[in-house]
């Protein structure tokens, strides 16, 4: 079966057809002969041409959007595409998708711009429904974008690569967007006779249909990168009310986002006392919790973490929900826990086991994909403190080789999260982390090499502390 070589089928051909019941029947008997038309005729009779209007809007503007798939085994930088005519732009080839040149079949799935909240939990479900229904399809991020309006027009969605042993993926892929009726745009991607590659556009609206086939054209990467934009837009907040207007648009479906919102503190700025705020951050396992209550007893501090205990009860149900949701839950945490250690530092010095460079470190690394090269430059406004959060005396970051943290997981024999469980298989991933806590600024982490015994750890932060905070 193969969508994107089958051409549309005429109105007279329709008339001959029986009912939808039958074909659909059809239709799921693999091997039957005429399968391939049959599933276009079906998506056909179903999807009618009450659209037609919005079709051909739509495919106007696909042909001007660009196109952008994360890194992955092929390509260790994201890939840009589109379908637009431009004079000098190159044709791709299956050299640059080797998946395609055994003539196999890859998707494009977008899902359109609308309410932020809803967009977001929209492609959580799609991206978990494609990856139980395709499990052993890759399932790439992918955005897409006007060029000439790059943060107003982006779009998320994914990247669907099925492996050649699977020729009914995209019969799958099918059932699975047919229950998504309303803004989801299929593109399916396929080899021509002459070692070009075409997209063809698919009308979903109860059932698909070609609706436009083009050439799929090169871009070369932009200057400023569409996925630090898309992060922006969607899961880094840099200020607290940006965060809470998640929390508020989604507290009638979640209903502890209220309570998460109640327990912010309407009073800003804070009022801070004279004691030096601490923050220890790091990887999984590189001894923060140990260091910080060895810190606390030595310094007779108050300790305190982020997200605080006040929300913390609510934290897997923001874990499992978008990326959108999630971090802002994260951010809200951090403005909560300012109000604690604002209030703590009047009294004493405040460790902080964990504070914003986390909720920043791990959602770049989250949302970016590949290596590190692929994240934001140095000094990116992504690495910058937001303007209205209690800004730390000294932040420490404890690194350890992989082995030794990964032995630590291990040692600890307790449940690894499903984080952890990333990191120890995704050592890209541990990298991102790494390198985007690295980069942060305004304050910069001071690094501790945290594999020494755990003596040795102590006296270095305390001579750290000693030498930059008052105390
Ligand atoms: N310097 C050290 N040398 C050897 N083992 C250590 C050292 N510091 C901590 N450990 C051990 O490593 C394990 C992880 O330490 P800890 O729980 O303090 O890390 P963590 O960074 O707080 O982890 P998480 O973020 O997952 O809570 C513990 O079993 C701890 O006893
Ligand atoms: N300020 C914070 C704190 C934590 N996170 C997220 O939680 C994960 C780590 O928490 P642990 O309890 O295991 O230390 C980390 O992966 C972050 O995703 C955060 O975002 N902001």
């Amino acid at each position: 079966m193969d969508l994107a070589f089958v051409s549309s089928p005429s109105r007279n051909t329709m008339k001959v057809l029986a009912s939808v019941g039958a074909l659909s029947q059809m239709l799921l008997t693999p091997g039957c002969r005429g399968h391939k038309l049959l599933l276009q005729l079906y998506f056909y009779t179903r999807s009618g041409l009450a659209n037609s209007r919005r079709m051909a809007s739509s495919s106007l503007d696909q042909k001007s959007r660009i196109f952008a798939v994360e890194p992955n085994i092929y390509s260790p930088n994201p890939f840009y595409f589109t379908c637009s005519r431009g004079p000098s732009a190159p044709f791709m080839t299956p050299k640059d998708w080797p998946m395609l040149d055994q003539g196999g079949l890859a998707f494009s799935v977008c899902i359109a711009k609308g309410a932020r909240v809803k967009t977001a939990s929209l492609h959580k479900s799609l991206g978990q429904e494609l990856s139980q229904q395709l499990p052993d399809s890759e399932i790439l991020r992918l955005i897409s974008y006007s060029p000439e309006n790059l943060p107003g027009s982006l779009e998320k969605g994914f990247f669907i690569l099925p492996p050649h042993s699977c020729p009914d993926a995209q019969k799958r892929l099918c059932k699975v967007l047919m229950k998504y009726p309303q803004g989801i745009q299929l593109c399916s991607y396929s080899k021509g006779e002459e070692h070009e590659i075409w997209q063809c556009l698919w009308e979903l609206n109860g059932g698909a249909k070609e609706t436009a086939r083009s050439r799929v054209l090169r871009v070369e990467e932009p200057v400023s990168s569409p996925f630090v934009d898309s992060i922006k837009g969607s899961a880094m907040f840099y200020s607290l009310e940006d965060a809470c207007d998640v929390l508020e648009e989604c507290s009638s479906v979640i209903p502890e986002a209220k309570e998460v919102l109640a327990s912010v503190q309407p009073h800003r700025p804070l009022d801070e006392g004279r004691f030096p705020v601490i923050v220890i951050e790091g990887l999984d396992a590189t001894g923060k919790s140990t260091l910080t209550e060895s810190l606390r007893s030595h310094l007779n501090a108050a300790l305190l973490k982020s997200p605080p205990d006040c929300i913390s009860q609510w934290r897997t149900i923001f874990d499992s929900e978008s990326a959108l949701i999630k971090r802002a839950y994260y951010a809200i945490g951090n403005y909560i826990g300012a109000a604690e250690i604002a209030k703590a530092s009047k009294t004493s010095p405040v460790i902080v086991d964990r504070f914003w460079h986390s909720t920043a470190a791990y959602t770049i690394a989250t949302e970016m994909g590949g290596g590190i090269h692929n994240l934001p430059d140095h000094h990116h406004d992504v690495y910058q403190w937001p303007e209205d959060l209690l800004r730390p005396d000294l932040v420490i970051l404890l690194t350890v080789s992989d082995e030794e943290r990964i032995h630590r997981i291990r040692k600890r024999g307790l449940q690894e999260t499903k984080e952890e469980r990333e990191l120890e298989a995704n050592s890209m991933f541990r990298q991102r982390v790494e390198e985007a806590y690295k980069r942060m600024e305004n304050p910069a982490c001071l690094i501790i090499d945290a594999s020494p015994p755990m003596a040795v750890v102590l006296q270095e932060a305390l001579a750290l502390i000693k030498k930059h905070c008052d105390i």
